[in-house]
């Protein structure tokens, strides 16, 4: 299973290495194990081997002194051990006498004595008697002629040369073992590598989808096992995620358009197509603050038109529409770009201007809508007696929140109209 060439960095404890790591512990405390018993078992038998042989020795010893002993040639005797001596690890030959008494002996001469394994008795003397400790072994042969006990042969060895040689054995065997157990790590690391790869490639390509989240990833399944059914079910999950994620965003889309289409809606007039009151409200609110933040001068505009009930009367309300349709019309080729015309409601429009030079610019501006609604206008064949008044208050000359804004620009509308309509007023300054 190889995917869309996803490569994680390998955790810091990876499944492969926690499965070799206990493979390895378990192989090597097998191995030492086996080791230590396969030890311990040559080393007991390495042993009863030389006591076996020791004892073997000894008789055929016994058998050669014993007529010497009869003939109490103490000479002889001691001649006979000392060509026996020539056994490697012997430490003490001895012919005794059924008292006790040392007969002839033989000693090797760096030899350092040893403790008496085996006090000889009555009845070791009659049939003989062998032991053996982790440092030595001895041997008690009865020594006889035609039947009759005539002495004891005592026979030593030391066991240093056979530990030496079990020791070297052993650490020839450790060596062994430790250079098996470092080519069965290399070779577990591969072949668990190579058995969890797919579990590793799953692991991997689930890392990247949830961090990336691109649920179009899909795992490749090549093998009929338990990793298969596990990668297969994995990848109908995906399928799954990526359906409900795509359904999920066109359902987000829609409803983000049905969203702004609302808020497109809930502000603007549906009439003229200008910017409603709710428009208006927020839209004063901010580029009031930007003049304050800004230091700049900013105009609002309140402009009412002049007998539009007469011909609401006169003309209908519908002749009425297309006034009020004509007027936004004729008022939005004047304004800047950068203007905000509004309709309030009813006949009440309301123009933001922002970034004004001077206050100037402002009034120019108000004699130019008042031109332009005042342009004859033939609605259905009729003279429409349309005109427009306009009162002007600045910010933040005026006053530097919206409804002080607002109704300072109203009260400068209601003087126009007093002093005949058709015509624009200030607001009056504060006096200082
Ligand atoms: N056709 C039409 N008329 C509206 C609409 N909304 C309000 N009106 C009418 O607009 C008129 C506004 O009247 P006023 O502003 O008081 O009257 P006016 O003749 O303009 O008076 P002055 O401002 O003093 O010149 C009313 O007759 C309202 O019924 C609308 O959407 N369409």
């Amino acid at each position: 299973m190889s995917n869309s060439g996803v490569i994680s960095p390998a955790p810091a404890d990876s499944l492969v290495q926690r499965l070799t790591r206990m493979n390895l512990q378990l192989l090597t405390i097998t191995m030492l194990l086996t080791f230590v018993l396969l030890a311990t078992a040559t080393w007991y038998v390495a042993r009863a081997h030389q006591l076996h042989a020791a004892e073997l020795s000894a008789r055929q010893l016994a058998n050669s002194v014993s007529p010497m002993m009869v003939f109490a040639d103490r000479a002889a005797a001691r001649g006979e051990l000392e060509a026996f001596s020539r056994r490697s690890d012997l430490l003490l030959v001895q012919v005794q006498t059924p008292a006790g008494e040392v007969f002839a002996q033989w000693q090797a001469v760096d030899n350092t004595p040893l403790p008496r394994v085996m006090p000889p008795a009555a009845a070791s003397q009659q049939v003989g008697a062998a032991s053996a400790t982790l440092r030595g072994l001895e041997v008690w042969t009865p020594i006889q002629l035609k039947g009759e006990t005539v002495g004891v042969l005592v026979l030593r060895e030391s066991l240093d040369g056979l530990r030496t040689s079990v020791l070297v054995l052993s650490a020839v065997a450790m060596a062994l073992i430790t250079v098996a157990i470092l080519v069965a790590w290399r070779g577990l690391l591969l072949v668990q590598r190579r058995a969890l790869a797919p579990l590793v490639e799953l692991s991997n390509l689930a890392e990247h989808i949830a961090r990336e989240r691109d649920y179009s990833k899909r795992a490749n399944v090549y093998r009929p096992d338990e990793v298969g059914r596990l990668t297969e079910r994995f990848n109908d999950m995906l399928k799954r995620i990526e359906v409900w994620q795509a359904d999920l965003h066109q359902k987000l889309e829609q409803e983000q358009e049905a969203g702004q289409q609302f808020q497109q809606l809930a502000h603007k007039d549906s009439l003229t197509g200008l910017p409603n009151r709710l428009y208006f409200q927020g839209a004063l609110q901010r580029y009031i603050g930007a003049s304050v933040e800004r230091h700049e001068l900013m105009a609002l505009m309140f402009i009412d038109l002049d007998n539009f009930k007469t011909v609401n009367d006169k003309h209908g309300h519908d002749a009425g529409d297309e006034v009020l349709c004509e007027v936004a019309r004729r008022m939005t080729s004047v304004v800047r770009s950068r203007d905000v015309l509004c309709r309030l409601g009813g006949d009440e429009f309301a123009l933001i201007l922002p970034e004004l030079p001077d206050e100037a610019a402002a009034e120019q501006m108000a004699q130019r809508l008042i031109d332009a609604v005042r342009v004859t206008m033939t609605i259905r064949g009729q003279i429409m007696p349309i005109g427009a008044t306009v009162g002007l208050a600045f910010a933040p000359v005026d006053a530097n929140d919206p409804a002080a804004l607002l109704n300072a620009s109203d009260q400068a509308m209601y003087e126009a109209k007093r002093a005949g309509k058709n015509c624009y007023r200030r607001a009056l300054r504060a006096a200082a």
